[in-house]
């Protein structure tokens, strides 16, 4: 079967009534952002884009000139697109509507414009991660409140991951689609559909040198799992931990695994290291597309009642199995069963 483009897989996706015509486009003008900032990034170096921005964000983190770079990029692409009433981005305080000047619609865009941001000095993978949600109806100016919606309520999400090669990864709530970028054409070409996770794993992903921090049943969860064959898991695991979340959850969508990074004392103030609206509530809506599940290992992730823009949130998602077990641990700690 010949291959298809990302734009014939939405034109496929709108006739099956699963996207309407709005959203195909508003995904299509994201896409060629993303584009635009794998070439940034080819460039390294040469491209003077690494380093420190020498600003700071909301987060109160160090902007890299890559994180500003790419939600510049994004930022201008999506003004055009004429399909959003606005957008939210890690790198903003508050959300950015559309300029009056231009074309507006019913979508609001968030995204994380460059994921894995420790990673860009050093070449390894970094990503782009986005969430689509409606704009209430009524409302000409949204404000943060009006993004403000739980994950279930996301009409599509998606990855970028910039490695050795660029690949999208989509879902519109049908499934989850790898895209690969074919560089020569400059276009994105459909390489897995309807990708499914694994339900049962032997691998995890966690940053191990915050263990001292972590809440009791992380700490036996983690345990059990290092204790491998001669423990109650029964098995061993292996690890892995490439610090750029678009890597680690690529990697768990193209062979199982679970992710986490879950409350600790470092972060517990915070609720925790990754933000709900841009990191987890995609990346939550993309593994269960794909078969798997997100936690907070407590609650379902989608279901999270979002209060902030910039919140943050325990999160464990992957391997079906794995991830209710990761969750049964914490029930049982709570329950004291
Ligand atoms: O440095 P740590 O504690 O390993 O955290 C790594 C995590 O932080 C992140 O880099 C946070 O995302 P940003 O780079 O977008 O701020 C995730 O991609 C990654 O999973
Ligand atoms: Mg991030
Ligand atoms: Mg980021």
């Amino acid at each position: 079967m010949s291959p298809i483009s990302l734009t014939q897989f939405l034109i496929e996706e709108k006739r099956a009534g699963h996207v309407d015509p709005d959203l195909r486009l508003l995904i299509e003008v994201v896409a060629r952002a993303c584009k635009r900032i794998s070439i940034a990034i080819g460039k390294g170096a040469l491209g003077g884009v690494l380093g420190e921005a020498g600003t700071g964000n909301v987060q109160g983190e160090a902007q890299k000139k890559l994180d500003v770079l790419s939600n510049e990029i994004l930022l201008e692409a999506n003004a055009w697109g004429g399909h959003l009433a606005a957008c939210a981005s890690e790198e903003m305080e508050e959300p950015q509507p559309i300029p009056d000047a231009y074309p507006k619609g019913n979508f609001l865009l968030l995204f994380d414009p460059l994921d894995g941001s420790s990673n860009i000095d050093v070449n390894v993978s970094v990503g782009t991660i986005f969430s689509v949600l409606r704009c209430p109806d009524g409302v000409a100016v949204p404000t943060a409140e009006h993004f403000l919606q739980p994950g279930t309520a996301q009409v599509a999400a998606g990855y970028c991951v910039y490695g050795p090669s660029t690949l999208l990864v989509l879902t519109v709530g049908h499934g989850t689609h790898v895209f690969t970028l074919d560089r020569e054409v400059g276009s994105f070409v459909l390489t897995r559909r309807d990708v499914r996770i694994p339900e049962e794993t032997s691998e995890f992903a966690v940053n191990a040198s915050n263990q001292r921090h972590w809440e009791a049943p992380m700490q036996r969860y983690v345990a059990d799992l290092l204790a491998g064959k001669d423990g109650p898991r029964g098995r061993d695991f292996n690890m892995r931990w490439v610090a750029s979340m678009v890597a680690d959850v690529h990697r768990i969508i193209t062979r199982g695994g679970i992710f986490t990074y879950p409350l600790d004392a470092k972060c517990k103030a915070k609720g925790g290291r990754l933000r709900l609206m841009y990191e987890a509530n995609p990346m939550a809506l993309i593994v269960e597309q794909a078969g798997g599940a997100a936690s907070t290992g407590r609650e379902r992730l989608l279901e999270v009642r979002p209060t902030a823009l910039h919140q943050r949130v325990p999160v464990f998602l992957g391997s079906k199995q794995e991830v209710d077990t990761a969750v049964r641990y914490h029930r049982e700690a709570d329950t004291g069963t």
